[in-house]
């Protein structure tokens, strides 16, 4: 019988080569293993308990086995096979025999030993109790009515359930509502900048039509609104949809790449009050659209600063800011009607929740006599500020934890944590997950649903709502909502499934949402949309592209499954919980070794508490287990935490070698983490050494028995010459080392690792990642 290759690491019995069938082909080494192997084959499982040259002989014999569909029996197979075979074989050593009944035994890769030591104990801690939150509206002030902003304004925020302002929003609209100069506004996550600056920009243009309808949409442009993704980029629009519903005679769009062209020039011909745009859609616009007249630009808002430039568009923005400044500032509209209600220059806004360098480098650009609007500590010019490096804050309410996992138990630790928060928070939570690149959202995403013939949720017009406001852009709604909706479920039919291992009795159904920028952009958006509304727990596992200014509600936790490729990213990724007020919780993941010295680190942006693996795989591993596909590794009653960590881990490594796929998706997302690994920004890079990474260990946490030729293996051996721990002397033998040798190589000369490290930043966090254009 052919097999396919598809044999799992458990004991053979009788096996597929028979004791009596003579052996050809391969070299004499291989005939002698091959016979010898079949002979322990035929023993009873019960002689060939435990020892481990039966293991591997057993693991010898799943190598003769691979390929036997296409050989004539007893043939050895190629050198080739073996080859191919050995990635997905077991048996390296740190592997034992499972202690299951005999006739059931298993071999099991042991996840609680050769682990590197954590060097940091934890004091016990306090309960942690929930301090005043810190972007929460204020109770000081009566309602938004006390800003001065227009009455019909403070009603259609009170119809959003919005009626005291936060603190940046009392300090940013009476600035934007009473003065002409530019402003740097800097808030946590969360606070509310986006209400800040829609505010006061709305009023004032109200102010021109008295109101009444003396202004119109071809009156011109006053605002622009550049943001750094095309997700945020709709969702300020959305907001903004919101606000100007009650006013019928003005009209916002947002063009962004990923749209057509030839539709967005058709509507900025017919007229546009608010344009949001991606900064490159922007400049081509500017370019090839004779339609956007900028004379009547007011204001420039360039929100989410730090990423704007964090993603490269500085030649966009100052392509944007020149022809603003190219354009003189016209005083009354063609029609006749005065501008005088509005600023008296271009008033150019930049928002930004931290203050990295490169943020300074826009306000240079773009600022003049800029006024700095923080919430803490009153006001001071930009220029006064310069020399500030960024350390920011989380929001108080923001419940910080940190987990230190060895690489081994990654995988199945995640699992238990995810089961213990679903079941502990029952029928109302929303997780997202950050993972470093788009492989291993693939990986965990299809590692972690429900298997492809069970069928996968489809958002329901319940599931699908729109809260997007109905633009005045969509002709009409009833007739746009039935097509968009089925379009919706057809883009999120490889984005949105039922979640497996992490349900409980609180939470029998969890949706599994992932999210990266390799995605199309109907997805990403349909994808986001499902995620929002869906009323189940949902977890979404993502990368960076979810980080910045999202606002999805009701997130309750954030975990750092990868930690962030810079702190100011950890400060945005985390910031998508405990907005506008509400609690939330964010975990990240570390590795015992360097990466506990982020702990100081994490210390700037809160109290960090620290949680126990080991407790985790307890809480979450000691309820009832289910696997949504058989394999032999089942759990059993009476096993304990551990024992069920392993078996969850060997059901897991199983998966893979049945199907060639998720193998597949395994290789290549423990490729791409590694060449992310790589990509921490330099000052973090102390606590992210790529060269203290046991390859063989991080291999585990993609359901891996062996790190796959590529990229790793180099960095291993480069580490291995350095330093000879105990727990790293556990890997494989020389023949792995040596297969790798190209890689190692590649590795060591610097400008192939450039070029890896130049086109893992691009992907992670370039404009292949984000497609915005
Ligand atoms: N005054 C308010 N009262 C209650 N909720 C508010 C108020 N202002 C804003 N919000 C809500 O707070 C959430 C966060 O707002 P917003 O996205 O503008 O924050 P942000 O400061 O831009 O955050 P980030 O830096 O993460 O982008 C939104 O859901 C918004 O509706």
């Amino acid at each position: 019988m052919a097999d396919d290759g598809m044999l799992m690491n458990f004991e053979l019995g009788g096996g597929p080569l028979k004791p009596q069938v003579k052996f050809k082909g391969g070299s004499w080494r291989d005939r002698k293993r091959a016979e010898k192997s079949a002979k322990l084959g035929s023993r009873p499982a019960a002689a060939a308990r435990g020892s481990d040259d039966e293991q591997r002989s057993a693991k010898r014999q799943k190598i003769d086995g691979f390929g036997s569909g296409r050989r004539a029996e007893g043939e050895l197979p190629h050198r080739s096979d073996l080859a191919r075979k050995k990635s997905a074989d077991h048996g390296t050593p740190g592997q034992k025999k499972h202690a299951g009944p005999p006739g059931n035994r298993q071999v099991v890769s042991r996840l609680f030993s050769f682990n590197p030591e954590q060097k940091t104990t934890f004091e016990e801690e306090e309960e942690w109790k929930e301090p005043e939150a810190t972007n929460a509206p204020l109770l000081t002030v009566a309602n938004f009515g006390s800003l001065t902003i227009s009455s019909r304004l403070v009603e259609a925020l009170a119809k959003m359930n919005l009626e005291r302002p936060t603190a940046i929003q009392q300090k940013v609209i009476p600035h934007m509502l009473s003065s002409s100069s530019d402003a740097f506004v800097q808030a946590e996550t969360g606070s509310g900048k986006t209400f800040s600056y829609l505010l006061p920009m709305l009023h004032r243009v109200l102010l021109l039509s008295g109101g009444g309808e003396k202004i119109h949409r071809d009156s011109g442009v006053f605002a622009i609104i550049v943001s750094p993704t095309r997700e945020l980029a709709k969702q300020t629009h959305t907001v903004l949809e919101q606000l100007i519903r009650p006013f019928p005679w003005l009209v916002s769009t947002a063009i962004t790449g990923g749209e057509s062209k030839k539709a967005e020039k058709a509507r900025l011909r017919k007229g546009i009050n608010f344009l949001v745009a991606t900064p490159g859609r922007l400049a081509d616009h500017i370019d090839n659209t004779k339609a956007l007249n900028l004379g009547t630009v007011r204001w420039l808002i360039l929100d989410e600063g730090d990423r704007l430039m964090d993603l490269g568009f500085e030649e966009d923005l100052k392509k944007a800011i020149e022809a603003l400044k190219q354009v003189k500032v016209s005083s009354t509209l063609a029609s006749g009607v005065s501008l005088e209600p509005l600023p008296d220059r271009r008033v150019t806004v930049l928002c930004s929740a931290t203050m990295k360098l490169n943020v300074q480098k826009l306000g240079e650009m773009s600022l003049a006599d800029a006024t700095f609007l923080a919430v803490e500590k009153g006001d001071e010019t930009v220029g006064e500020n310069k020399d500030e490096q960024a350390v920011h804050k989380a929001p108080a309410q923001l419940h910080q934890s940190h987990i230190i996992v060895p690489a081994k138990l990654r995988l199945v630790t995640l699992v238990a944590y995810l089961k213990s928060v679903f079941s502990r928070r029952g029928h109302t939570m929303k997780a997202i997950i950050f993972m470093s690149c788009a492989h291993t959202v693939d990986f965990h995403y299809e590692l972690l649903k429900i298997p492809e013939n069970a069928e996968a949720p489809q958002p329901t017009s319940k599931d699908m709502p729109s809260n997007d406001a109905p633009s005045k852009e969509t002709p009409s709604k009833d007739a746009s909502t039935k097509n968009t909706q089925s379009k919706d479920s057809e883009n999120v039919s490889k984005t949105v499934a039922k979640a497996a291992y992490i349900t409980s009795a609180a939470s029998p159904e969890v949706v599994l949402h992932r999210m990266h920028g390799s995605l199309s952009q109907p997805v990403r958006t349909a994808t986001l949309k499902s995620f929002s509304a869906c009323k189940s727990p949902s977890l979404l596992i993502t990368t960076d592209v979810s980080s910045r200014g999202l606002d999805i509600p009701s997130v309750d936790l954030v975990i750092e499954y990868d930690p962030a490729f810079s702190f100011d990213d950890h400060i945005h990724r985390i910031g998508r919980t405990a907005r506008a007020g509400r609690s939330g919780d964010a975990t990240i993941f570390l590795l015992p070794g360097a990466e506990e010295g982020y702990i100081e680190l994490l210390k700037a942006s809160g109290s960090p508490s620290s949680l126990s693996y080991e407790s985790v795989l307890q809480k979450g591993l000691m309820t009832k287990l289910e696997f949504p596909v058989e394999t032999t590794a089942k759990p059993q009653d009476g096993q304990t935490y551990h024992d069920k960590a392993e078996t969850l881990q060997l059901h897991l490594e199983q998966r893979l070698l049945i199907d060639n796929k998720r193998l597949e998706l395994a290789r290549n997302g423990f490729k791409s983490h590694i060449r992310a690994y790589a990509t921490h920004t330099k000052e973090e890079r102390v606590h992210f050494d790529i060269t203290q990474l046991h390859l063989g260990h991080v291999a585990k946490a993609f359901g891996l028995r062996d790190p796959p030729g590529g990229i790793g293996a180099g960095i291993e051996r480069k580490a291995q010459k350095g330093k000879k721990e105990h727990w790293r002397t556990v890997k494989g033998g020389k023949k792995d080392a040596d297969s790798d040798d190209d890689d190692a190589a590649k590795l060591e000369q610097k400008p192939a690792r450039d070029a890896i490290m130049r086109k893992s930043r691009m992907l992670m966090s370039g404009a292949s990642e984000f497609n915005i254009g």
